[in-house]
């Protein structure tokens, strides 16, 4: 069973990961992608999978054409731990700089 997120790591969650959000009655977090199109969506998502299976840990997310939202919490944990943390960070490291 993991830990879920401290308090001074919950403070600090706006500096360590900026482009993501608390999701709104989620212990979760989100972040927004727009692409170009379908295809540039799906190949984002394709290399984020490939990222879930080598952190074992997986997003909750969705896809409408050119958009694709990703949420990120840790059900063995019940709420955020820091395994969203690095997960959020090795997305954000692969998100293509022109994300529209
Ligand atoms: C058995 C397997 O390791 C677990 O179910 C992993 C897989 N991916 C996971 N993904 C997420 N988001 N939370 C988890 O607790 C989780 N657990």
């Amino acid at each position: 069973m993991i830990r879920p997120l401290d308090t001074a790591a919950r403070a600090e969650l706006p500096h360590t990961l900026p482009l993501w959000q608390v999701a709104e009655g989620r212990d979760a977090i989100l972040r927004r992608f727009r692409f170009a199109d379908f295809s540039a969506a799906w190949g984002f998502m394709a290399r984020v999978a490939l990222l879930a299976e080598k952190h074992d840990h997986h997003p909750e997310w969705s896809n409408v054409w050119n958009r694709v939202e990703i949420l990120l919490t840790t059900h063995d944990a019940g709420g955020l731990s820091e395994r969203d943390v690095a997960m959020a960070q090795a997305i954000d490291a692969i998100a293509p700089g022109t994300v529209l």
